[in-house]
């Protein structure tokens, strides 16, 4: 029998990523794939490098009741609605990718994003982290944004025991131009990402109040200064993040923070070695490491995920397999 399923926005980068892994997931026994633009045509036409033999259909045409579990990897804004009319057509467990499910308070959310389609779900949402967070209970996961997972995970083991201690956190982020999703804008073609970098949304980029709510439930942290860049690769993140703290812990001891918070998770390491982003793309990993820079009195820390898996749709598949009581990496051991 198995899990029967329904992606959402399989015709973007994140939704692509569900295809390719939820068509291998064992546990999975049906799979229904929609996209409002791509119904009709072959999921292998569309998407040459994955080996599928169905087709997108329009999202009206899945028959939502019949479904265990959706993901739904519409844009924020968009998503809410859907996931409020699959809760109501009785979906046991939806899972999903974008923005609107991860702030707590409505108002936080209008704040950064606007008005929120479905705001009396919000307290019913489970933050998808699960190396900080544990698994989801109930029907909603909240998925993390590509960015937050990767500063979260850095900086929970930190602020969890010297967060008192925190004057201020620097957050410099890179990320492949896949981030932005498929749909071509003038700052992400080719012409004008290749051979070039730039900052971009800072100060007040919308992952800013999600990266700051997530380290305020593990323990007092202050306003955080987060600038993410666009680099000219495909695929992948680097965080180096910079923390002034009262007393600066010795690279060694935050490294034995990380092995003791993360023991027993599969995706989540951290090294002496400093990440790179050819460590982790085409994996579901997040590698950190740390280090001190005495003479200024600061700690380093460094953190690097592709943000299309463990930054999205690896994530989710490892939601659901705990949310569901599976191993976390049910479906996912070639990306560890
Ligand atoms: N990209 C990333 O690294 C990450 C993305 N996310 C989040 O996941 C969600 C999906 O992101 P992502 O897949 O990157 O976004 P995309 O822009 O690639 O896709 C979003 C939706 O837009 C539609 N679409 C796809 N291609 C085009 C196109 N060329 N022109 C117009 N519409 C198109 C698809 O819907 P349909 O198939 O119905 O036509 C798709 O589901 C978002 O909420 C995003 O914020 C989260 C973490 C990381
Ligand atoms: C390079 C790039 O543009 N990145 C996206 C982040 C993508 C992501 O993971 O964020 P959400 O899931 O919240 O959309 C951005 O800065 O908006």
């Amino acid at each position: 029998m198995g899990l029967k399923v329904g992606i959402y926005g399989g015709g973007g980068y994140a939704g692509a990523e569900l295809v390719r892994l939820l068509g291998g997931h064992p546990k999975v026994g049906g799979l229904e794939v929609a996209s409002r633009g791509y119904a009709g045509r072959a999921i292998g036409e569309v998407f040459p490098q994955i080996s599928s033999k169905g087709s997108f259909v329009g999202p009206e045409e899945i028959e939502a009741s019949g479904l265990d579990v959706a993901f739904v990897a519409y844009g924020h804004g968009e998503s809410a609605e859907t996931v409020a009319a699959l809760l109501e057509a009785g979906v046991g467990l939806v899972v999903d990718l974008s923005a609107d499910f991860r702030l707590p308070e409505v108002g936080m959310y209008e704040e950064w994003y606007g008005v929120h389609p479905a705001p009396g779900l919000l307290g019913e949402a489970h933050y998808g982290l699960p190396e900080v967070f544990g698994a989801a209970e109930g029907r909603i996961i909240a998925n993390p944004g590509c960015y937050p997972t990767a500063a979260v995970l850095a900086l929970a083991p930190v602020v969890k025991r010297v967060g008192g201690g925190i004057k201020s956190v620097t957050i410099n982020a890179l990320s492949g131009v896949s981030g932005a999703g498929a749909r071509p804008s003038v700052k992400t073609h080719f012409v004008s990402a290749n051979e070039s970098a730039n900052a971009y949304g800072a100060p007040l980029h919308r992952h800013t109040p999600e990266i700051e709510t997530m380290l305020r439930r593990v323990g007092e942290s202050p306003a955080v200064t987060f600038v993410p860049h666009l680099i000219p690769i495909s695929r992948g993140e680097l965080e180096t993040i910079v923390v002034d703290l009262d007393d600066v812990p010795d690279a060694g001891e935050v490294l034995g923070w990380y092995a003791d918070d993360y023991e027993g998770w599969s995706f989540v390491e951290a090294r002496e070695e400093y990440p790179h982003v050819s460590h982790v793309a085409n994996t579901n990993r997040c590698r950190l490491s740390a280090a001190v820079d005495r003479r200024a009195g600061k700690l380093l820390l460094f953190s690097a995920v592709d943000n299309l898996l463990k930054g999205a749709s690896g994530a989710a598949v490892q939601n659901m397999n705990l949310a569901l009581g599976y191993p976390e990496d049910l479906g996912l051991e070639h990306l560890k």
